[in-house]
């Protein structure tokens, strides 16, 4: 990136369409950066005042001024000496998105960006897109739940959308790297807060809806959530939705974008036929016919009717790039998502995954769908966080008895709890069912256990931690990645043999 003073720009140049009001200094200023967090307040820059869930960023106005900020964005009036200039405007948070847009030169309009919404299957096709794009030549940045990355450069998330000063500033540092596409996930919480707002998508995604992410500091109900997924859809050229989701008519009303939709339905303009589940050496995948605006088979090492939609919409996606359907072959067939239905090959006689379903509502679509492939045994091995809500505990409980032939309970991020108090609750869900469980605290032992116990044709799901490297316990991260375990289980068996 260039040097901060070298992008100093003139504040009338970054309000540009903005609608506000100066309520006190001049609009002759030159500005030397921007930022929304006071701590990070310099001389001579812009600094947003925004509400949030914790702190209200008008509270730190005075503070920014005395470090010399040249100019505060805010929804309400604050007093600040007279010399610095104070823009009011309806949200800052919009207004953050437009002016940081401009303060990194509108990058979004450098690239053909792919913005993907809906409750599941996000992070899961954005990879998917990006795997298919890039082995058709293009370069591709991503920006999801894992992380964001920009070239080889791979920066670790807090938010699934981040906030707008940081997606033009990712959009920038894309541009420069040479890329030509973005695919990000855009979050309904995104999409309420603006963190994407100020340029328009080239392609919309919307994948499926059901109840989630309602409470407090997220949705105040269903009908929100479904409101704010919908807003994307005023804010891209092209929207592509699942046929067969629910709600489809309430998240089409007021669309203003170009629209193809996706699916198993006949209705469908990109369409999925003659599926097929396949089982290889101690792998699932499943294989179908690509018919409708495009004509050819695929398969791909991904379990599940969900794994149908998700490549279909990468697939919907990519054909916009004119990519060919050998290119989308190719890549779909060595495509893999870390900690999402991640196959670990341990054995030529059954098949484990790494998940990341940690909720009921992901665990119970997980199995389900894994139970088509009708395993010897589902084996379910998962744990759950502490500090969190106890429901979780006994829902997933029952999902698993419920579902899995043998649930192995462990520990998952206990936090300041004792893990064993928390797989007691699980076990709370557990007893409603007639599902056998064993339950072995340490996370390690209880895999290697899985491992040992795998017969043939079982399938076997560590669930919970996904793409998560670490194991939280009393305020501390742990490193832990199940991957290193499997292996460093494999080791072990190796030199005890
Ligand atoms: C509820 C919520 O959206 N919180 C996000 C928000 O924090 P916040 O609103 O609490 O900010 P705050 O701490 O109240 O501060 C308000 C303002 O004062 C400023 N401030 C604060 C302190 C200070 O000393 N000086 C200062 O200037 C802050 O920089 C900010 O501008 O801004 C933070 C920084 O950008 C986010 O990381 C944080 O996301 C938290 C982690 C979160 O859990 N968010 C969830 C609700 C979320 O956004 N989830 C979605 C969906 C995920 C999914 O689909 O699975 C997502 O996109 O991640
Ligand atoms: N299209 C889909 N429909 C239903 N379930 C899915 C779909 N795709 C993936 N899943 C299941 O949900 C889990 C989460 O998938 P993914 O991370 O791709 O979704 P997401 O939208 O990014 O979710 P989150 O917001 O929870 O991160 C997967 O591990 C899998 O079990």
């Amino acid at each position: 990136m260039k040097g901060e003073y070298e992008n100093m720009k003139k504040l009338a140049d970054l309000l540009e369409k903005l609608e506000y009001q100066c309520l006190q200094g001049t609009m002759d200023k030159e500005i030397t950066n921007i930022t929304f967090d006071s701590r990070k307040a310099e001389k001579g820059c812009l600094f947003f005042c925004i509400k949030g869930a914790v702190s209200d960023g008008h509270a730190y106005a005075k503070d920014v001024a005395e470090k010399g900020a040249a100019v505060l964005i805010v929804q309400d009036k604050v007093e600040v000496p007279e010399e610095v200039t104070v823009i009011q405007v309806e949200n800052s948070r919009y207004a953050m998105a437009c002016i940081s847009a401009a303060w990194f030169g509108h990058p979004a309009e450098k690239l053909k960006t792919i913005g993907i919404t809906g409750t599941k299957g996000k992070t899961t096709t954005t990879y998917l897109v990006k795997s298919i794009l890039e082995n058709a030549g293009h370069k591709t940045g991503l920006i999801g739940t894992i992380e964001t990355i920009i070239g080889e450069k791979k920066i670790p998330s807090a938010n699934t959308t981040p906030e707008s000063y940081l997606v033009q500033k990712y959009f920038a540092e894309m541009v420069e790297a040479g890329c030509d596409s973005v695919v990000m996930e855009v979050s309904s919480q995104g999409l309420m807060l603006h963190r994407t707002a100020g340029f328009q998508f080239d392609i919309g995604i919307f994948t499926n809806i059901e109840p989630d992410h309602i409470g407090p500091n997220e949705h105040k109900d269903f009908a929100d959530y479904l409101h704010c997924k919908a807003l994307l859809f005023k804010q891209c050229k092209v929207g592509i939705f699942n046929a067969d989701a629910d709600h489809l008519d309430e998240i089409l009303e007021g669309h203003t974008c170009q629209v193809e939709t996706f699916g198993f339905s006949e209705k469908a303009d990109l369409r999925a036929e003659n599926t097929k589940l396949v089982t290889g050496k101690g792998t699932l995948g499943i294989a179908y016919d690509v018919k409708g605006l495009m004509n050819f088979p695929v398969e791909i090492d991904l379990p599940g009717a969900f794994s149908v939609y998700n490549s279909l919409t990468a697939i919907a996606v990519c054909r916009h790039f004119g990519v060919t359907p050998e290119n989308i072959q190719k890549a779909l067939k060595q495509a893999k998502v870390k900690g999402r239905i991640e196959m670990v090959k341990v054995s030529d006689e059954f098949t484990l995954m790494i998940d990341y379903a940690h909720n009921a509502m992901s665990l119970e679509s997980l199995l389900t769908t894994l139970k088509e492939y009708k395993p010897n045994r589902l084996v379910c091995l998962f744990g759950c966080g502490g500090n969190r809500s106890k429901l979780r505990r006994y829902e997933m409980g029952e999902v698993s008895g419920k579902l899995a032939d043998l649930t192995i309970i462990t520990s998952d991020n206990p936090r300041d709890e004792e893990p064993q108090e928390i797989i007691d609750d699980i076990k709370i869900g557990i007893g409603k069912t007639n599902g056998k469980y064993v339950e072995i605290i340490d996370r390690k032992e209880a895999i290697a256990y899985a491992i040992h116990h795998g017969q043939p044709g079982d399938i076997v799901v560590l669930a919970g931690k996904g793409h998560e490297d670490y194991q939280e316990i009393k305020g501390k991260k742990y490193p832990m990645d199940e991957r290193v375990l499997i292996q460093e289980i494999l080791e072990e068996d190796k030199q005890n043999k």
